[in-house]
């Protein structure tokens, strides 16, 4: 099985890509390491600080971030890098090409339960002549490459330079990423989805609309049965996704109307919407392409609905129906 770096470079990748990439891929099995060493490495349960979107940070979002953080900006080739944990972007090398955005440890409540979380990050292009945050307010149509982390019962590194999406797993003896899964297909069509059900009186009608007629099974209009997951972990929720098709969905929601979004379009949505896409999936808002979004804000939230082709077509025809509620 082949190596990380020769099989970006047989995918002709530039040199300071393959560096950034490379940087990523030991953060990550630092992470790793600490994650499974667990309350040995002191490093479960929350800290006495909240960070800027006013969630109180683990002990691992910290660790992570900082280890991301100091060996991103250690690169020559990373400008700077912008983080779910810091409130503010932080410049690096004045010479580098790149930026990163990341979400150091998605899926924060699973931790203390020694569940699924993982890593996710966007490489954008620096743009010529534009300084501070509006550097990363760039569609995600722009990312020169996309992927996570998931710390599972194996490490697996799932990423895309905007070729294939290949999947590699960490071999523990070497302590290498190996190319498990060259190139990720998901299938058109499925039987299952994914949504936080606790939050259904929060929906709008259209969403209300989709999954009524999902879990009306063979019965319903849909004339077929559908299974539920929910890992509350976007990385475990997307890598099912990707391994095995699926619908999965964090829709708009009237619960806090200054805040009607959950996940962050920098460092989540755009990266996973990039994974999907290239794996022949659809990733929206319920309404336009996620990629396609000009961001105004680094951590602005947005609505996803994202996965098997057809049925993010289905689901969005529910919401053409009605108003758009934002
Ligand atoms: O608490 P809920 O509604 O299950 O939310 C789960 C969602 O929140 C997130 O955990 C947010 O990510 P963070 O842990 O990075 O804040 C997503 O990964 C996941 O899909
Ligand atoms: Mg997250
Ligand atoms: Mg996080």
């Amino acid at each position: 099985m082949k190596r990380l770096i020769p099989t970006l470079r047989a995918d002709a990748c530039e040199e300071s890509l393959i560096s950034v990439l490379n940087t990523v891929q030991t953060a990550a099995k630092e992470i790793a390491f600490r994650l499974h060493q667990g309350a040995m490495a002191g490093v479960l349960g929350s800290t006495l600080d909240e960070n800027i979107q006013g969630e109180t940070q683990k002990k691992l979002d910290v660790v992570a971030n900082q280890l991301l953080k100091d060996l991103l900006l250690e690169c020559q080739y990373v400008h700077a890098v912008a983080s779910e944990e810091e409130d503010s972007i932080v410049v690096g090398d004045q010479r580098g090409e790149y930026l990163i955005a990341f979400d150091p440890l998605d899926g924060s409540s699973n931790i203390d339960i020694n569940g699924l979380v993982g890593t996710i990050f966007s490489v954008l292009p620096r743009p010529a002549g534009i300084e501070g945050e509006e550097m990363f307010l760039q569609p995600g149509k722009n990312q020169v490459a996309a992927g996570y982390v998931l710390y599972g019962p194996s490490t697996m590194l799932v990423l895309t330079t905007g070729q294939s999406v290949r999947m590699y797993t960490l071999d523990q003896t070497v302590g290498e990423f190996l190319l498990t899964k060259p190139e990720v297909k998901i299938p058109h069509q499925t039987q299952e989805f994914a949504i936080n059900m606790s939050n259904k009186r929060h929906w709008s009608t259209a969403m209300h609309e989709y999954i009524s007629d999902l879990l009306a099974g063979k019965e319903g209009p849909r004339e077929k049965n559908f299974n539920m997951r929910w890992i509350a972990a976007m990385v475990g929720d997307v890598h099912r996704v990707l391994s095995r098709g699926g619908l999965f969905t964090y829709p708009w929601d009237k619960r806090k109307p200054n805040k009607p979004f959950k996940l962050r379009l920098l460092y989540e949505a755009n990266p996973m919407a990039m994974l999907v896409e290239k794996a022949d999936g659809l990733a929206t808002d319920g309404y336009d392409p996620i990629m396609t979004i000009q961001p105004t804000d680094i951590h602005q939230r947005v609505g996803v609905v994202l996965g098997s082709k057809e049925e993010v077509e289905s689901c969005m025809a529910y919401h053409a129906n009605h108003p758009k509620p934002f």
